[in-house]
């Protein structure tokens, strides 16, 4: 069955209603709110504060999420969009949608044994929807890529201040097989955020989440004792370590690092997309860490226009605030290339494990590919035509 109820994306609808035939009810929630719901209940307290957290009030934090409902798409008629195609090239890489899933440091955290790197791993494999791997996880980045099968893998770099051990994890990504290397800018320290400080509670303080730091020889080789003898220590080095106040001087040792496709994570100013464009950069990734480091800033999505323009052709990767597939049609037609989710997928590891994972981002796949059918824009270029859009 496909035609009225399905499409390539959109029959997960298709499944969800024969299943009810046969009296199975969805096993996981439809909405966001039910799914924060039920991850919510599912994790231990500290992790639901450091993840469902953000800077400040987190005026922010919302901001970008309503920001979304400042936008409408215009339904067109008698388009007979019977087929929609939401595959994007990105990198010589054929991406059979345009959702990715953004790095979350405590990933592996969300999962019920602990290892939601992998289970994240595996849904990327099971869906076709990269996970951009964090620096900060539980497994370490060789296992978590083992796992991707065919679907791209990209690592996400916490620029550390030995530049030894930034080189090392660079080199140990390319070799693990991850297709590009994504370096947030926005977190050399930490935004001051009321719900972790609260609990006096940070993950990798206490030890979580250091995996690719302790395995490594770089790192391990600046500790008097191995990390399995002395933890403590090892978890001061990383402190010590972990944040590097990255200026443009550093960008063409950046891009000397790898020549792998190089992304910058955390920009929103127009002139900072210049400046990377400039640098040799080959995608920039507008987004505001989901609210969770600067308090009293702009919907990150409020940013993306801008960002498309400085960018002048390159790939623009955003997420910050998309809870809907809807959302994600939204910032396609602002000018995103490819559009990320963190806390989403993230609940629904915890709420469903990597079945969990898969089924947040087929409801989000689905409900675009068939919004673009209901609305008559059967393809990203369609949506970014003159008029398809329309600020309230
Ligand atoms: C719990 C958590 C941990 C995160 N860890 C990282 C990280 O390690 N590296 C990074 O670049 N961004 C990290 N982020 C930010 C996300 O990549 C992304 O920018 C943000 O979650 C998008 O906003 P959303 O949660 O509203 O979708 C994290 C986000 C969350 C919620
Ligand atoms: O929590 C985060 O969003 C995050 O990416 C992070 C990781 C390490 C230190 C501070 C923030």
């Amino acid at each position: 069955m496909s035609g009225a109820f399905g499409g390539r994306y959109g029959d997960y609808q298709n499944e969800i209603y024969l299943a009810g035939l046969g009296g199975v009810l969805p096993a996981l929630p439809m909405s966001y709110a039910e799914l924060e719901a039920r991850a919510s209940a599912a994790l231990p307290p500290s992790v639901v504060s450091y993840v469902a957290g953000g800077a400040g009030d987190e005026f922010t934090q919302r901001a970008n999420v309503t920001a979304f409902e400042r936008w409408g798409l215009v339904p067109r008629m008698m388009v007979g969009a019977t087929t929609r195609d939401l595959g994007v090239d990105l990198f010589g890489l054929r991406l059979p949608s345009p959702l990715f899933m953004a790095p979350v440091g405590v990933i592996g955290l969300c999962a019920q044994d602990g290892h939601g790197d992998l289970a994240t791993a595996r849904a990327a494999r099971r869906t076709g929807v990269p996970m951009v791997a964090s620096t900060l996880t539980v497994d370490p980045m060789e296992d978590v890529a083992a796992e991707f099968g065919d679907t791209p893998g990209f690592f996400q770099l916490y620029t550390p201040t030995d530049r030894d051990l930034a080189e090392s994890l660079v080199r140990r990504a390319e070799a693990a097989g991850f297709r590009g290397i994504v370096v947030t800018l926005d977190t050399w320290v930490t935004g001051w955020r009321p719900r972790d400080l609260a609990a006096s509670n940070f993950p990798q303080l206490r030890g979580h989440c250091l995996a690719n730091y302790t395995s490594d020889p770089v790192f391990r080789a600046r500790l008097a004792k191995a990390p399995e003898e002395d933890p403590g220590a090892a978890i001061l080095e990383w402190v010590g370590v972990f944040g590097n106040p990255l200026t443009w001087a550093d960008l063409p040792w950046l891009r000397s690092l790898t020549d792998l496709p190089l992304i910058l994570k955390g920009l929103c100013h127009p002139e900072d997309v210049r400046r990377a464009r400039d640098g040799g950069v080959d995608a920039v990734y507008c987004s505001n860490h989901g609210g969770r480091q600067a308090n009293g800033g702009l919907p990150a999505l409020d940013a993306l226009p801008g960002v498309v323009e400085a960018a002048d052709g390159l790939p623009v990767l955003f997420d910050s605030g998309v809870r809907t597939g809807a959302d994600v049609v939204k910032a396609l037609a602002l000018g995103a290339t490819a559009v990320g989710v963190g806390r989403p997928y993230a609940y629904g590891l915890a709420a469903g494990g990597e079945d969990g994972i898969v089924h947040v981002l087929r409801a989000l796949l689905a409900e675009a590919d068939l919004l673009m059918a209901v609305d008559g824009y059967p393809t990203l270029a369609d949506l970014r035509a003159e008029g398809a859009l329309r600020r309230l």
